[in-house]
């Protein structure tokens, strides 16, 4: 589906937009739901990745196909490897194929797992043979993806010994390692993280209750740069968040203030305003912490005609698609002066946007909802645009409730 997007006729529309759950945390009560069948869940993700992450945790043999699911890729592998009679080929589409997930296969077969690959070493597919895992001290490199380790958290207190990992190397996308914690201890399962040591410790059973996903923050993101490309004065209102949240994207609400919007917390929602033009002329970030909101944020300087220099983006290359390579592309065909290292982002300040530049979006979600804003500064067109529906299958529908032209053509 091609979509072009166009300005909107005169202010946006100052609807309220309910976003869907965060897919993290969704994907991460899923499991422990699995773990734990007398938890309930509340504002769920309706996204792609979260139901085949629902879908796969009720299979017990044959094929589990997680398409582009990264998450349920990572979590399922260490969940199915730990559950005794359970034996899987874990698989999912062609770019999950080459997304490596050696660190977390070497990590659970040295705890005892039986995974072997059906194609490429260090790649899915995998053959998972389920077993009780009874060894409870392992070390793995910690600056590829945190997903290994959250995953091996997550099944880590149904284990007879619980869980000690060692992490090797600096630490990347650390928030979503302590959000894994974080609902640890709202079931009461005790744990620890010091220095690069963390513990999880064993725990049969928990008390029934609800646990409630908060909206996802990077969703938000495409939200924040709307309003940071609009009018001072637009304002839009989100719906469910909170102050104190899990998600490292929370960060989004400071680093937008440097382009003149601010977050106002009331009640369960977030109303994003647009007070000033942007307080700086170049952004400097380090978004090791934040790698999903990298798009956005380049995108947002972009159509501000700013400049930035992003760091941290080590991880970018091995996501939904080369993030670096594909920003690097369709931020030229835009104007852009931009170059890209294999962890930088370096943009100059721009004179003028292109109209009418076809953006593709490689399969990759954020591609698609991080360019879509710069329909407030130029018509533009997305490619494939139902690739939104990976974290946010509502995306197009609110962008429309906003005010902002989304015709099929
Ligand atoms: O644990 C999670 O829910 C996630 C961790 C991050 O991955 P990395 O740790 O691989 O950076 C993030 O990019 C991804 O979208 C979701
Ligand atoms: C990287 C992402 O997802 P995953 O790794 O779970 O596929 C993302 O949603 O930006």
């Amino acid at each position: 589906m091609k979509l072009h997007l166009t300005l909107p006729q005169s202010n946006l529309i100052k609807e309220a937009v309910k976003v869907t759950g965060s897919k993290s945390e969704s994907n991460r009560i899923l499991l422990l739901q699995a773990l734990y069948p007398n938890l309930e869940i509340d504002n769920i993700s309706n996204s792609d990745d979260a139901q085949v992450m629902a879908k796969g945790l009720k299979i017990a043999s044959g094929v589990v196909d997680i398409h582009h699911a990264g998450t349920a890729m990572r979590f399922l592998t260490a969940y199915f490897a730990s559950q005794e009679g359970k034996e899987v080929v874990l698989t999912g589409s062609q770019r999950m194929t080459e997304r490596p997930i050696g660190v977390l296969v070497d990590a659970l077969n040295a705890l005892g797992a039986e995974i072997t690959y059906e194609k490429n070493a260090g790649y899915p597919p995998l053959k998972i043979k389920g077993k009780k895992l009874t060894d409870h001290k392992v070390s793995l490199p910690a600056d590829i993806s945190s997903q290994y380790i959250s995953a091996l958290l997550l099944n880590a207190a149904k284990l007879e010994n619980g869980l000690e990992l060692a992490l090797v190397g600096k630490i990347t996308s650390v928030p979503y390692i302590k959000m894994t914690l974080a609902l640890l201890t709202q079931l009461k399962i005790e744990n620890s993280f010091e220095g690069n040591s963390i513990k999880v410790f064993p725990k049969k059973e928990v008390k029934t209750q609800t646990l409630v996903v908060e909206s996802d923050w990077s969703s938000a993101s495409y939200f924040y740069s709307i309003a940071a490309l609009s009018e001072i004065g637009s304002q839009i209102t989100l719906s469910s968040y909170k102050k104190n949240s899990l998600q490292g994207d929370s960060v989004l609400s400071k680093i937008y203030t440097s382009f003149g919007v601010e977050t106002v917390y009331q009640e369960n929602s977030i109303i994003l305003k647009k007070i000033a033009n942007p307080t700086i002329e170049n952004l400097e970030w380090d978004l090791a912490n934040a790698p999903d909101i990298a798009q956005t944020i380049a995108v947002t300087c972009f159509g501000l005609q700013m400049s930035c220099y992003l760091t941290g983006l080590h991880t970018l290359k091995i996501k939904e698609t080369d993030r670096l390579e594909a920003l690097d592309v369709e931020l030229s065909k835009l104007g852009a002066a931009i170059t890209v290292t294999d962890k930088t982002l370096t943009l100059k300040a721009t004179t003028a946007i292109h109209a009418d530049v076809a953006i593709d979006t490689y399969n990759d979600h954020r591609m698609a909802m991080a360019f879509a804003p710069l329909a407030l500064k130029t018509t533009i067109f997305i490619n494939n645009a139902e690739v939104v529906s990976k974290s946010f299958p509502d995306f197009w529908r609110d962008m429309a409730t906003l005010g902002i032209g989304v015709q099929v053509q």
